[in-house]
């Protein structure tokens, strides 16, 4: 719906998440991690996270300001660092993802104070 995609601060979150999500190269944080794949998953983490459910969240205005963003883009993280071993592709893709998305909002929570 139009007033869906008009609104600043929506505009901003979904360029914000499409640079998060240009910098998952292998989008294995594209989707949930599959339960058929992955069937003790929900054993270890509580709170899966994923970019397609942090989109469906923005467009459902379930973000109240950029923190509750940036808390589920954490979890992404976090649950990935949790569930996977140090020494793997996946947890390294984490620590990197960190990195690049430190920056992305960093430079978003300027924005946030710039459009008010
Ligand atoms: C992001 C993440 O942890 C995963 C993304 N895809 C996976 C497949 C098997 C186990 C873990 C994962």
């Amino acid at each position: 719906v139009l007033e869906v995609q008009l609104n600043p601060f929506n505009i901003l979150l979904r360029s914000v998440l499409s640079q998060l999500q240009e910098k998952d190269h292998y989008s294995i944080f594209a989707q949930p991690v599959s339960l058929k794949e992955v069937p003790d998953y929900l054993d270890h983490i509580k709170d899966p996270m994923d970019f397609s459910t942090m989109r469906t969240k923005i467009d459902a205005h379930a973000y109240r300001s950029l923190d509750e963003f940036e808390a589920d883009f954490d979890l992404i993280i976090s649950n990935c660092m949790t569930y996977n071993a140090k020494d793997t592709f996946f947890y390294k893709a984490a620590q990197r993802m960190q990195d690049h998305g430190g920056a992305i909002l960093r430079r978003a929570h300027r924005e946030v104070h710039r459009i008010g």
